[in-house]
């Protein structure tokens, strides 16, 4: 299987309309991959909080029409990073979109944990409430996250619960927190001996510096690839079947204890 993980700089200096395009034609450029992942919310910037009320979209909006077209041009499964989504209700989501090689929307995924404590997305978007797999016919079952998501084993283990090989993180992850986007990237492998493909942003937006640093890492936890810090493409060739036999040589997820009492005392 081959992957392309699309490390877009999210810049103040271009529009979301020319980001847009850009990111269509980049896109359309990876014609030969199974599978293409962008970022989150890379239309603003994942921190652009000021931002998302005008750049918020109906699901079906212009990045989805843009998306569902560069896809089915390339003939790629594209995961295309999120977008501010705003529902018929005028409430917004941090929401993901997912297209099959003929353009068709194959998922949809409201982040469910939602970053900022007090302020930013945590109080501007609404969260999500339902984990997400997306079925690749004859290849692999992807679960699908967002980047703040990534500290929540739990949703990890619920997606590797309904069968997720391959964890597909688009994040807006910040460069004073790389270490632990590394870390974590790595840690959600190990412990689903699952591959994760962790796509984030470069540049500098709302004055946040971006980390970068896209990660793809392996069952056993080996990174297969990783970016630097700017605007790259990273490519990586895997085979999917390493999660079964990983999970069948080092049988641990069986080893699973469930229904735990709580601590006593
Ligand atoms: N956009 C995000 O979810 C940022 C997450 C983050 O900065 C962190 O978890 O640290």
């Amino acid at each position: 299987m081959r992957a392309s993980l699309l490390q877009i700089a999210v810049n103040e200096d271009e529009t979301v309309e020319a980001r847009r395009l850009r990111v269509a034609a980049l896109v359309r450029e990876q014609a030969g991959a199974d599978l293409v992942v962008l970022p989150e919310l890379w239309t603003t910037g994942a921190f652009a909080f000021e931002a998302f009320d005008a750049a918020a979209e109906p699901l079906r909006g212009p990045t989805y029409e843009a998306m569902a077209k560069a896809a089915s041009d390339a003939g790629v499964w594209l995961h295309a990073g999120s977008v501010p989504e705003r529902d018929p209700d005028g409430r917004l989501y941090n929401t993901s979109l997912v297209f099959s090689p003929a353009g068709d929307l194959a998922a949809s995924y409201r982040k469910i944990h939602r970053f900022g404590f007090d302020k930013g997305e945590a109080v501007l978007m609404g969260a999500g409430r339902e984990p997400v797999t997306v079925r690749l016919p004859d290849t692999a079952t992807l679960g699908v996250a967002t980047c703040y998501d990534l500290r929540f084993p739990e949703l990890f283990r619920a997606l590797v619960d309904a069968g997720a090989e391959i964890l597909v993180v688009p994040a807006g992850w910040p460069e004073r927190r790389r270490a632990h986007w590394t870390l974590l990237a790595q840690a959600r492998a190990v412990e689903n001996q699952a591959f994760v493909l962790a796509c984030g942003t470069a540049g500098t937006h709302a004055g946040v510096p971006q980390a970068g640093h896209s990660i793809v890492v392996d069952p056993w936890g080996e990174v297969l690839a990783e970016a630097g810090p700017d605007e790259e493409i990273l490519t990586v060739e895997f085979d999917p079947a390493k999660v079964a036999r990983t999970r069948e040589q080092f049988p641990a997820l069986k080893d699973r204890v469930l229904g735990l009492e709580p601590p006593r005392g």
